[in-house]
């Protein structure tokens, strides 16, 4: 595979109607989008999307119609290594950027997957970011109402407020608040105010040549995870509940949906958490490996995003960069130095009903820290069963 290889994906999705086609066609004015391929799918008989995008060329592909997260899957996958063999053949000169824009319903994650799952098509592109747009005035409603809602914002990377000019300031500042605990990692932006252009949106990634001297905590979302769950090796002895604000009072209820009645003890997002894991010195490949794949054969539909800088026992000075989405890890990557010269292992896991404890006793055995009625790496080694919640 050639220069220009892998090419960055990012994918733009937002609830029915959260202005997904405005942005698009706003930012496709943008030089930065030069050479950019847009795939836009459909939900309807009739697909309209494309004309109201209304830069007409070649880069705008359409998507028969359907849900692009089920029916029209293969699709993405297939429109993705056309692009491939189309700049290969020299049908088209340059490809700098793919932007995939969901349908309002899509949970994005198995969009996120089918890119990431391919084996093919993981060399050609790589995932920049997940660009997510909220509604400022039906944003909360639709969080409450819809998982699929819930779920495009704990997994961006960049969330967008949209419709701030109809939304009152208060209602602004609760959403925001709202936003920042399903998703703390992510750049929330307001697409009324300046710097929502191309530059504030692409280049999430951190491997990406221009970003990586990117602020590493600031990617995982560390500092805004400490708000919840935050496990520094075995430092965290004390009850979970304290560390939680009102809302996770409710969060081991086992109600999918909203019940309408006892509004706030349904909410989605009590059920999305976001765990920081911190270990201080290096840890072997395997170990991680193994704290990896258990994570995402036993709870993988749970794990909604994962993000990770790793200090290797095999290579301390070089930073493994790990970024995985459900069951899918993206191939790690290594970063010359440490961005911000600070070592240690730092991982960041989204989550959706995912036992804590689980995550903790798993990530302390594999650190070696193993805490009473928890088995060591070797045993785990031995027997990954070991742990409870399998
Ligand atoms: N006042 C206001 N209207 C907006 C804003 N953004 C989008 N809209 C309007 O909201 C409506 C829906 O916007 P679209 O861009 O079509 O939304 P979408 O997310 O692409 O919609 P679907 O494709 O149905 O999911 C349009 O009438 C837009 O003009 C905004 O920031 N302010």
């Amino acid at each position: 595979m050639g220069s220009g290889f892998p090419i960055p994906v990012s994918v733009l999705t937002g609830f029915l109607g959260a202005g997904k086609t405005t942005l698009l066609n706003r930012l496709l004015k943008d030089p930065e989008l030069a050479d950019t391929a847009v795939i836009i799918n459909e939900f309807g008989e009739v697909a309209i999307d494309h004309l109201l995008v209304e830069q007409a060329s070649d880069g705008i592909i359409q998507l028969s119609d359907g849900c692009l997260c089920c029916t029209v899957r293969g699709d993405l996958v297939d429109t993705l290594a056309d692009l491939v063999d189309r700049l290969q053949t020299g049908r088209i000169a340059k490809l700098a950027r793919v932007v995939v824009e969901t349908t309002g319903l899509a949970d994005p994650a198995p969009v996120l997957q089918s890119i990431m799952a391919h084996p093919a098509l993981v060399q050609a592109f790589r995932l920049d970011g997940v660009i997510t747009l909220v509604d400022a005035v039906n944003g909360e409603a639709t969080l409450d109402a819809h998982v699929e809602a819930v779920k495009q914002a704990a997994v961006a990377d960049r969330i967008v407020l949209t419709k701030t000019d109809l939304a009152g300031a208060a209602g602004i500042k609760a959403l925001r608040a709202r936003l920042r605990q399903l998703s703390p990692g992510a750049v929330v932006l307001d697409v009324n105010e300046a710097g929502t252009g191309a530059a504030a949106l692409f280049n999430c990634g951190l491997y990406d040549p221009q970003t990586k001297s990117a602020d590493v905590r600031r990617w995982l979302g560390e500092e805004a995870a400490h708000d919840q769950d935050h496990y520094h090796d075995q430092d965290h002895h004390h009850d979970q509940d304290h560390r939680h604000d009102h809302r996770h009072d409710h969060h081991h209820h086992d109600g999918d949906h909203d019940h309408g009645h006892h509004h706030h003890a349904h909410r989605h997002d009590t059920r999305v958490r976001s765990h920081s894991l911190v270990h201080d010195g290096p840890v072997p490949f395997s170990a991680i490996e193994m704290f990896l794949d258990l994570l995402r054969s036993t709870h993988g539909e749970k794990l909604l995003r994962m993000k990770g800088v790793i200090e290797l026992a095999e290579d301390p000075s070089r930073p493994l960069v790990v970024h995985g989405v459900q069951k899918i890890l993206h191939p790690p990557a290594r970063l010359p130095a440490w961005p911000d010269g600070q070592r240690g292992t730092r991982l960041v896991l989204i989550t959706l009903d995912m036992p804590e404890d689980y995550i903790r006793r798993l990530f302390a055995a594999l650190t070696n820290k193993p805490s009473i009625d928890t088995p060591d790496r070797a045993a785990l080694e031995a027997n990954p069963l070991a742990i409870a919640g399998l």
